[in-house]
């Protein structure tokens, strides 16, 4: 894991957009698609304005995130809005965008066919993470119905993910999937996310989902 701290998040924000468009020119180098997770949350959205003014062969590109609430893309807590908002416009515009929700009351209706839209897209090229304070990274959250199905090595692409202090259902991109990225990125701001991450150290996977995408990691920092 290498750690990058920045004097402010506005720094942070614009110098990892440019890090991004440069991880994504290298994969577009040796691959004739390259696939881009992103996640959802407060944390990400300069970064997605940023990267999305920048001139790269985007129709190359399938974005996909990281996890997603299971809620339409017109619900105030959709991820997919995020993305499509901020991200998938300007000149990435012609992103392909690969869904993680589709019409249905439970994700487990759905599943095998969200997944199998998916495939065609793996391996993950790219990665940005958030990161709770309770140091979930994506959906992967501690104590968690999903987590230890989202955790296995052999683990599926997508894993539902229920905890009853949730607001909805979560579906997520397992761990392995995550970990195998060539690059990955974890984007956190504020001290008590610092201290999240310096804790995890100690703890296991299941007590601190982001260790299991920490290895070969840049982790992105600011106070605020
Ligand atoms: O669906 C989501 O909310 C994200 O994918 C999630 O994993 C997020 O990255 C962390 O919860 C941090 O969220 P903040 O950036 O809002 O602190």
């Amino acid at each position: 894991m290498n750690f990058i701290e920045y004097p402010d998040a506005d720094i942070m924000m614009m110098d990892l957009a440019n890090v991004l468009a440069e991880d994504l020119t290298d994969a577009l180098h040796s691959k004739d698609r390259v696939t881009f997770a992103v996640p959802g949350g407060t944390t990400p959205g300069p970064v997605f304005d940023a990267l999305s003014a920048v001139d790269l062969p985007w129709d190359r590109v399938n974005v996909m995130l990281t996890d997603e609430r299971w809620v339409p893309e017109d619900h105030e807590r959709s991820n997919t809005a995020l993305v499509k908002a901020r991200l998938i416009t300007n000149r990435a515009l012609g992103a392909r965008f690969l869904p993680f929700y589709a019409p249905a009351e439970q994700p487990e209706e759905v599943l095998a066919d969200v997944e199998a839209a998916l495939l065609g897209a793996m391996p993950v090229d790219v990665v940005v993470l958030g990161m709770g304070a309770d140091m979930h990274t994506a959906s992967l959250f501690p104590d968690s119905d999903g987590l230890e199905n989202a955790l296995a090595a052999d683990a599926p692409v997508l894993v539902p993910v229920r905890k009853p202090d949730l607001p909805d259902v979560r579906i997520t991109l397992s761990a392995r999937v995550l970990d195998s990225a060539l690059r990955k990125h974890v984007l956190i701001k504020g001290d008590d996310k610092k201290a999240a991450l310096e804790k995890a150290h100690g703890l296991s996977r299941r007590e601190a989902p982001i260790k299991a995408v920490l290895d070969g990691a840049d982790v992105h920092w600011a106070k605020e």
